[in-house]
This record gives structure tokens, sequence and C-alpha cells, in this order.
């Protein structure tokens, strides 16, 4: 069952709950009954909301959600995207396993945000993907925020278990441009600029001006 279907529940179910206590109480004792309710229903609502919103293992947003927004700020001057993957990262999970794997990608998304403005969105878009959106800013800025994102991972020193591990991460980036006006479009050019990142060796940062040279 997805979280649409859970919410239908969850109204049919409030409303009987209302209807049951009009029949069974008192008037007063009934809007009590029903005060709580709401505040109940807020919460659950909120907290669906939240769940259908965000990728459980680092708190970003997931894919989904980032696209929705994508949509309403289409209109923005000049936003960048970076799409960053994390180099080798099957090795990690070969080497220490699974969970050590989820606590990487848990850390990654913390050094992310950590290099980011509170408007700008980072969504988890795929296994060991992230993209991120930077509002009004034009390629040579998301360029050296790249950077920074990426020498911050390259110089952590990521817990896991007893482990102490060191990874790189590669990123392609791309900006919305007179050119370039569609974000599905600029999108598509970050991850070809990140597939290019990784073909010239990994842990760098590609501008998807450089792609045509
Ligand atoms: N621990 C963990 N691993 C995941 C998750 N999602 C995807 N993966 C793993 O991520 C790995 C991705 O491996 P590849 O696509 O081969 O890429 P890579 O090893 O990072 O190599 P390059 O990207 O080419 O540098 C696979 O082993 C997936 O099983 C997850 O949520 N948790």
């Amino acid at each position: 069952m997805n979280i649409l279907d859970e919410i239908a529940i969850f109204e049919e179910s409030y409303y009987q709950e209302v209807e049951d206590l009009l029949s069974n109480t008192g008037i007063i004792c009934a809007w009590i009954g029903v005060y709580k309710l709401i505040q109940q229903q807020i919460i659950r609502t909120k907290t669906l909301d939240y769940e259908a919103n965000t990728d459980p293992l680092t708190g970003l947003l997931n894919r989904r959600s980032f696209n929705q927004m994508a949509n309403i700020h289409e209109k923005s001057e000049e936003n960048s995207y970076l799409m960053l993957d994390i180099d080798y990262f099957k090795q990690i999970n070969d080497t220490y396993g699974h969970s050590a794997g989820d606590s990487v990608l848990t850390q990654v998304a913390q050094c992310i945000r950590q290099c980011l403005r509170k408007e700008d969105r980072v969504a988890r878009w795929g296994g060991e993907e992230f993209l991120i959106e930077i509002n009004n800013c034009n390629i040579d800025t998301a360029r050296i925020i790249a950077e920074k994102i990426r020498v911050l991972i390259e110089n952590c020193h990521f817990n896991v278990g007893k482990h102490i591990l060191h990874i790189t991460v590669s990123i392609g980036i791309a900006n919305v441009s007179a050119k370039n006006q569609n974000p599905d479009e600029v999108i598509n050019l970050a991850d070809k600029s990140l597939y290019q990142a990784k073909h010239l060796g990994r842990n760098r940062v590609v501008s998807a001006d450089e792609l045509a040279q």
C-alpha cells in the first residue's frame, strides 16, 4: 500500500470516528473528542507528508518531491544543478557491508547540506547519487560550490563502526540558461557531465560547458 492509499484510508476512518463520537456521547464530550481528532489528524497528515517527500535513510528530499518542486521553480532566473555520485561505492558495500554503505550515504548527505544555503535543495536521486539545485547561481559559482563539496568529502573521515573510511565523489554541473530553460534537460546535462567526470578518472567536477570542448 502506498502513502496516498494510506491517507485515503485514514481520512475515511477519521470521518467514521467523528460520526461515532457525535452519536455515542453528549455534545460537549463530542466536541472535545472532535478537537482531539483534528489535532491527531494534523499530526498524522504532517507525518505522512514528510514520509511521502523524504528519503528515509538520509532525510533529504526524495526524487518525487524534488521533481514536483523543480516544476514550481521552472521560471527561476538562473538555477544550477549538481549531480553528485560517490566513487567506487560498491567496494564499500562489498568490503564493509551494506549498513556501512548506508552510514556513508548518511554522512555524505550531511557534508552536502553543510555546504549549501537554506534555500538550496538537495535530493537523494538514486542509490549513491545526489541532485542539488542552487538557486540564482551561475555556472562559475556552481563550480566553486561543487569544488567545496568535493574537497570537504575528500578530506572527511567517515566513521563506520571501528573503521575510518576515506571516499571521493564525482560531480557534474549544468545550469538553466537562455539556451536551456527546461529543468529536465538541464538535469540530464548535469548527468552527462557527471559521466564525463567518472570517465576522466573520478574525484573531479566537470561542467556542461566543458562537454562541448
Ligand atoms: N548500502 C547501500 N548501498 C546501495 C544503496 N543503493 C544502492 N547501493 C549500492 O550502490 C552500488 C553502486 O555501484 P556502482 O553503480 O557499480 O557504482 P560504484 O561502485 O560507485 O562505481 P562508480 O560510480 O563507477 O565510481 C551498488 O553496489 C548498489 O548495491 C543503499 O541504499 N545503501
